[in-house]
């Protein structure tokens, strides 16, 4: 943990708490359409708070992803490690901390899983391929499985079943599985919508055996050949994307009731992503996998029928 000497004045950030969730507001809309408007559907009091787990997770994804990227050493995810052991200590280090430090003091949001995303983008750093799904599992669960057990905390569990007295003994169930799976679910929607462009940075995600089962090699994708051995390896990977969008599902109705809706919402508007790659006829090479505005909207009295009645 970082350690601040008591005899050093601890460093004041010039910015208000209020301050701080403006910024964290102003980065989640210019980055997300989707988790932008599955925030504005949670209850007004929880909505900042997941502001300021997004800020923390995009800057976090932008020390590897973005555009400085190609100055991020490993010392620079040490900092980043040692700024958030900080963060968890009380001490913000820079004006958008500022908001994360005031959310963790009100919701029980455990360090492990934000320890867990940098080690996630540690892997970005020093590895481009996967030989097995395992190990994709696992980058998954790092980078976005992570962000489940984040937003949980702050959502929270639905506690009914302790209405009844005679449950007034039984624990709620706490979908952990289910948040983490929707994360891992995104991720790889996110992976397969991503292919060219992560190809042009020569990074490939999809397994190495699932490429050698369909016979397609990495040549072909560098070259973005959509052919039959194309179209059934993304079938593939579709459907198991898939499976994990149907896991997770059944834990949504574990949520508190507020937080039902915004996840039914941003999981059908990302979900769709896969959608529109079979539309676009699995061409993620030339085609950006862009699901419209107007059918995140459409998709908004559906979400809201199955947050009432699933
Ligand atoms: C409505 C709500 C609660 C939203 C959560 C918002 C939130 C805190 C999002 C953080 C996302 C983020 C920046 C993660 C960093 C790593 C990363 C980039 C992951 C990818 C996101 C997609 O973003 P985008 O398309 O903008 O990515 P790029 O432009 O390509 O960089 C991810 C695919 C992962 C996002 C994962 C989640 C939002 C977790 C979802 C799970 C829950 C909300 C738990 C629900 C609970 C149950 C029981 C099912
Ligand atoms: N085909 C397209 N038509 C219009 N705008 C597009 C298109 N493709 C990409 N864009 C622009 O690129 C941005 C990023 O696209 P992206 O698919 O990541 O959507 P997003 O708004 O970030 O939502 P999400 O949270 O679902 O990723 C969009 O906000 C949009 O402005
Ligand atoms: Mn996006």
């Amino acid at each position: 943990m970082l350690q601040l000497p008591d005899s050093i004045p601890r460093m004041k950030i010039p910015v208000s708490v209020d301050e701080s969730y403006k910024l964290c507001r102003q980065l989640i809309v210019k980055y997300s359409t989707t988790f932008y408007i599955g925030t504005l559907l949670v209850d007004k009091p929880k909505r900042k708070h997941i502001w300021a787990i997004y800020a923390w997770c995009r800057r976090t994804d932008e020390l590897v992803d973005g555009p400085a990227s190609a100055i991020t050493t490993p010392e620079t995810l040490d900092l980043w490690e040692q700024q958030l052991e900080s963060i968890f200590a009380g001490q913000p280090l820079d004006s958008i901390d500022v908001a994360l430090v005031d959310t963790i003091q009100r919701f029980p949001i455990d360090i492990q899983p934000f320890r867990d995303m940098i080690a996630g983008q540690r892997m970005d750093l020093y590895r481009s391929r996967y030989e097995t799904f395992e190990e994709l599992h696992l980058y998954c669960y790092r980078v976005a499985g992570t962000v489940g057990l984040m937003s949980t905390a702050v959502m929270g569990v639905d506690t009914s079943t302790n209405t009844a007295p005679w449950n007034c003994h039984q624990q709620p169930y706490i979908p952990t599985e289910e948040a983490i799976t929707l994360g891992i679910a995104h991720q790889l929607a996110n992976i397969l919508r991503d292919v060219g462009e992560d190809a042009r940075r020569g990074r490939i995600y999809i397994p190495q055996e699932d490429l050698a089962r369909f016979n397609y090699t990495e040549q072909d994708l560098f070259k973005g050949v959509v052919d039959d051995r194309w179209r059934s390896l993304m079938r593939f990977q579709i459907a198991r994307a898939r499976q994990f969008y149907a896991k997770a599902e059944k834990g949504i109705s574990y949520l508190s009731a507020d937080a039902r809706l915004p996840v039914w919402a941003s999981l059908m508007h990302y979900s769709r992503i896969l959608n529109i790659i079979e539309r676009n006829d699995y061409n993620v090479f030339t085609r950006r996998a862009y699901v419209p505005q107007w059918q995140k909207l459409r998709a908004l009295p559906a979400a809201w029928l199955r947050a009432q009645v699933l």
